[in-house]
C-alpha cells in the first residue's frame, strides 16, 4: 500500500502536508505547558501582565497550530483524491488495453468493485496517513516527553496503563483486521450476483427465477452486512475501552498528583498540563491504533489494485515498427491458436490469402473457431503459431494504431454507446459529414428506423436498449461502414437480420466505391450470406475443411454440401433461396 501510494503521490505537498503538520503538533503540544506556566506563575502569584503577555502567546500559537492543521487537511484531502483519480485511471486504460484472457480470469465484478471501492479505500488510508499516521507516533512521543518534564513519578502512574492498551488494541485487531480484509472479496460476490440481475433480468423473469436470484442477492447480501457489522461492533468497542482506561488513569493521576501537590513536590499547574499531556498521548495511541485497523484493509485493496496494473499486455508493438501502407494483400500462413488456459488447439494449420476488392466468407459449425480466426486481424489476440501478413509483413510489425485505422471490425455482439446515432456512428469516423453517416445508415438499411426515432441525433439509451436487437445490428454495421478502411469485418452480423434485409444489406455493400476496393471478411451461419463471395472458408473444429468458390465447394466439399442441405427446404434449391433474397 505504502508503495503504490508513495508512487502516485506528489512528493512535494505530501511533504508540505506533513511541515503544516509539524505546527500543528507544535502548538498542541506547547499549550499545556503555558497553561501550566499561566496557572503556576499567573494566577498562584497574582502577575496578571504576565497572564496577558502569555496569554497572547497562547492566542498566536493556537492560531498558527489551527493553520497548521486546516493547512494538512485540505493537502491530505486533495492529495488522497488525486491519488484516487490517478489509480482509476490508470486502472481503466489497464482494463480498456487487456488481453480478453486477464480480463475474464479477474471478472467484470471484480474489476469494478477494484476501480471503485478498492481505490476509495486507498484514497481513506492515504487520508488518515497523511493526517494522522505521522502525528500520532509525534504526539504519543512529544506528549510523553513534555509530561515527564512536568512529573517523572506521574509519568510512572500512566505508563502502568500501557500494558492494558496495548493487551486491547492486540485482541481487537486481532478479530478485526481478518473481517475487514474479507470485506472486499463480498463486495465482489455481491457486484457479481446484482451485475448478473441486472443484465439476466429478462432471463430471470422468462424461466421464473426470481425467487431463487432473491435468495442469491440475500445470501451475498446479508454476508458482506454480517461481516461488516462484525467488523465494525469489534473496533467499536475500542473507542469506549480506551475512554474507561483513559478516566481511570485520569482518576490515578490526579489522586497521585494531589498527594505530590499537598507534599509540595509539584505546582498545581503542573498538573493540569499532566492530564492534558496524558489525554493526548492516549488519544495518540487510539488514533495509532485505528490506522492499524485501516492499513490492513488498505493493503488488501492495493494488493488487488496492483494485481490489474500488473497484468503484462501481451499484445505489444514492436520496437521497430513499419510503416502500414495501403492493403492489397491478407494472408495466414499455418496458424495455429490456443487459448492461454487451455492447451487445446481451438485453430490449426490455418493457410489462406485474400486480395483488396475480395470477399472471404467463413462458414462452419458452431465453435469450429470463426470468430477465434478474425479476432487475429485487428490483434486482439496473437497467434500461438504461423503468421498473418499484411501486403506480406507479418502484423506483429506495425503499430496496433495503425492497424486500428485500417481495419474496421463489426464484433459477433453488437454494443452501442450512450448517446445519440451520431455520437455512436462518429466512432466510426470523428470527421464524417452528415452526408457521410446518412450514407452508411442507408446501406445498413437502417436509415428508415432512423428517421423514424428523430433522424442522427435520435437518442440510443444505455446499451441501445430503445432499438431492437435488428436494428442494433444495423446501427453496429452503419458504423463500420462510416470508416474508411481497408479490410472490414463482419462477425456474424448478419444473423439478426431477415434474409430480404440482410441480402438487400450485402447488395449495397456491394455497390459502395470505397467497400469495393476493400478486402471483406464475412463470418455467417447462413449460405445465402456466403454464396457470392471470392472465397468460402470451411471451418471444421478449427481446420481448414475446404475453401473456394460456392460452385467448387458444391462438388468437391461434403461438409459445404451438408451445410446447404441442412439450410434448403425440401423443393428449395440455393437459386431460389438468393432469388427470394433479393427479392
Ligand atoms: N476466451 C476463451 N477462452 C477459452 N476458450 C475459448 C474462448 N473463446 C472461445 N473459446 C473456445 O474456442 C473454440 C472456438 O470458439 P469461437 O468463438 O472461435 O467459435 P465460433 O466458430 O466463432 O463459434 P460461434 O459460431 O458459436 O460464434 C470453442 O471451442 C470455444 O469454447
Amino acid at each position: 500500500m505504502f508503495k503504490l501510494a508513495y508512487r502516485n503521490l506528489n512528493k512535494l505537498v505530501v511533504g508540505l502536508a506533513f511541515f503544516c503538520l509539524f505546527f500543528q503538533v507544535a502548538a498542541d503540544l506547547l499549550l499545556p505547558t503555558i497553561t501550566a506556566d499561566i496557572v503556576n506563575i499567573g494566577i498562584v502569584k497574582h502577575d496578571i501582565p504576565y497572564i496577558w503577555h502569555t496569554g497572547f502567546a497562547m492566542l498566536v500559537i493556537s492560531l498558527l497550530g489551527i493553520v497548521g492543521a486546516v493547512c494538512n487537511q485540505l493537502l491530505a484531502a486533495t492529495s488522497s483524491q488525486k491519488l484516487g483519480v490517478k489509480l482509476r485511471s490508470f486502472m481503466f486504460r489497464k482494463i480498456t488495453r487487456m488481453a480478453n484472457g486477464d480480463f475474464e480470469k479477474l471478472g467484470q465484478a471484480s474489476l469494478i468493485t477494484r476501480t471503485t471501492n478498492d481505490v476509495v479505500q486507498m484514497q481513506n488510508a492515504t487520508y488518515s496517513m497523511l493526517r494522522m499516521m505521522v502525528r500520532s507516533p509525534m504526539m504519543l512521543f512529544g506528549a510523553s516527553i513534555m509530561a515527564y518534564f512536568k512529573s517523572p513519578r506521574l509519568t510512572l502512574v500512566f505508563l502502568a496503563t500501557m500494558p492494558v492498551l496495548a493487551l486491547l488494541v492486540v485482541l481487537i485487531m486481532k478479530k478485526s483486521v481478518p473481517l475487514f480484509r474479507k470485506i472486499q472479496a463480498l463486495t465482489d460476490q455481491i457486484n457479481l450476483v446484482f451485475r448478473e440481475g441486472l443484465t439476466g433480468v429478462r432471463v430471470i423473469r422468462a424461466f421464473n427465477q426470481d425467487d431463487f436470484e432473491q435468495k442469491r442477492f440475500k445470501t451475498a447480501n446479508s454476508n458482506l452486512t454480517g461481516n461488516a457489522i462484525s467488523a465494525y461492533v469489534t473496533t467499536s468497542l475500542m473507542s469506549p475501552a480506551m475512554t474507561l482506561i483513559i478516566s481511570a488513569s485520569n482518576i490515578a493521576i490526579v489522586w497521585f498528583g494531589a498527594h505530590l501537590i499537598a507534599g509540595n513536590m509539584m505546582p498545581v499547574g503542573n498538573l493540569l498540563s499532566f492530564i492534558t499531556y496524558a489525554t493526548q498521548m492516549l488519544f495518540a495511541f487510539m488514533q495509532l491504533s485505528m490506522i492499524f485497523v485501516v492499513v490492513p484493509r488498505a493493503q488488501a485493496s492495493a494488493q488487488r489494485i496492483q494485481e490489474v496494473l500488473d497484468v503484462k499486455d501481451t499484445i505489444n508493438d514492436p520496437k521497430n515498427p513499419r510503416v502500414l501502407q495501403k492493403i492489397i494483400d491478407l494472408s495466414f500462413a499455418h496458424v495455429d491458436f490456443s487459448y492461454s488456459d487451455s492447451s487445446k488447439k481451438v485453430l490449426e494449420d490455418i493457410s489462406f490469402q485474400i486480395h483488396a476488392g475480395q470477399t472471404l466468407a467463413i462458414i462452419g459449425g458452431t465453435g469450429s473457431g470463426k470468430t477465434s480466426l478474425i479476432n487475429f486481424i485487428p490483434r486482439l489476440f496473437d497467434t500461438s503459431a504461423g503468421q498473418v501478413l499484411l501486403n506480406g509483413i507479418d502484423i506483429r510489425d506495425f503499430l496496433q494504431s495503425d492497424l486500428h485505422r485500417r481495419i474496421s471490425f463489426t464484433s459477433q455482439q453488437s454494443f452501442l454507446f450512450q448517446g445519440t446515432v451520431r455520437s455512436n456512428l462518429k466512432y466510426g469516423d470523428p470527421n464524417a459529414s452528415d452526408q457521410q453517416m446518412m450514407k452508411a445508415l442507408d446501406i445498413a438499411q437502417a436509415s428508415h428506423f432512423v428517421e423514424e426515432q428523430g433522424g442522427l441525433d435520435a437518442p440510443v439509451e444505455q446499451g441501445g436498449h430503445n432499438f431492437s436487437g435488428g436494428q442494433i445490428q444495423r446501427l453496429s454495421i452503419a458504423r463500420a461502414v462510416v470508416k474508411q478502411a481497408d479490410i472490414y469485418i463482419f462477425d456474424d452480423t448478419f444473423s439478426a437480420l431477415d434474409f430480404k434485409t440482410d441480402a438487400n444489406l450485402r447488395k449495397a455493400l456491394a455497390k459502395d466505391k470505397q467497400i469495393q476496393k476493400a478486402i471483406k471478411i464475412i463470418v455467417a451461419q447462413r449460405v445465402s450470406t456466403v454464396a457470392d463471395a471470392d472465397q468460402i472458408l470451411v471451418l471444421e473444429s478449427g481446420r481448414i475443411s475446404a475453401i473456394g468458390k460456392h460452385a467448387e465447394l458444391m462438388q468437391r466439399s461434403a461438409v459445404y454440401k451438408e451445410i446447404v442441405n441442412s439450410q434448403l427446404h425440401k423443393k428449395d434449391s440455393l437459386t431460389q433461396i438468393k432469388g427470394q433474397a433479393y427479392a
